[in-house]
């Protein structure tokens, strides 16, 4: 696929997390103008399998602590099993509420209080159901030169969007954090109606 969007690493700078050390590259792109990140733990150029977590931001989970999803815990995980592995990159993508913004997201928490489901509330609202795309991400890694990654997560469309987009992904590493009941719906819906791989542990289902 041509990608006609142009990408630019435009400051590079260390920072000491509560999850370890990193060097956060900021970004400028051309093709939505906003503010991507990625977290890099170790020399990760010309690697193979470098372990990476494309998370989406979630201004609810990653900062409120919000209970009604699983992004803040999986952010944390994230962070913590690239710093242990001492490589890899988590690159926080600026596509709140699966790409609908976060005034969306909050007025599809309020139909999903009445009764839809997450995949409904999206559709219910004008949108898909998830309305994210990868480009940027992808021009990261290839800025970033890793030869092939192990990608981080339970979603196959986040797979099967970078493969697309060039990005040799040879290995999926699981990342599933414990269901709460506030959010046990929630997941149960994107495992059944997204085709997450979640609950497939079965010492892990309620
Ligand atoms: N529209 C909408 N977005 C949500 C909702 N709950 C969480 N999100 C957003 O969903 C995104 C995270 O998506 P997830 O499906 O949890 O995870 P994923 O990144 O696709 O998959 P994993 O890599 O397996 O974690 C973030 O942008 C959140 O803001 C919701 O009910 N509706
Ligand atoms: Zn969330």
């Amino acid at each position: 696929m041509a990608v006609k969007a142009k990408l630019e690493n435009v400051v590079k700078t260390p920072l000491p997390t509560k999850h370890g050390e990193f060097i956060l590259h900021y970004y400028s792109n051309t093709l939505d103008h906003k503010e991507h990140i990625a977290l890099v733990k170790g020399d990760v150029r010309d690697q193979e399998k470098v372990p990476v977590r494309i998370h989406s931001e979630c201004f609810t989970g990653d900062v409120l602590g919000s209970l009604r999803c699983d992004c803040g815990e999986q952010l944390d995980m994230a962070l913590n099993l690239i710093n242990q592995k001492g490589l890899g990159v988590l690159i926080y993508l600026r596509q709140e509420g699966r790409g609908i913004g976060l005034l969306k997201k909050l007025q599809a928490y309020n139909l999903q209080d009445q009764g839809m489901d997450t995949v409904d509330a999206n559709l219910h609202l004008g949108y898909q159901a998830d309305e994210r795309e990868y480009t940027i991400a992808a021009l990261m890694l290839k800025d970033l030169n890793v030869k092939s990654i192990s990608l981080i997560t339970n979603n196959p469309e986040k797979i099967d969007g970078l493969t697309e987009l060039g990005i040799n992904v040879v290995e999926r590493i699981p990342i599933e954090v414990k269901a709460n009941p506030v959010n046990l719906g929630y997941l149960k819906t994107k495992a059944n109606k997204m085709a997450h791989w979640l609950f497939q542990n079965p010492t892990k289902t309620d």
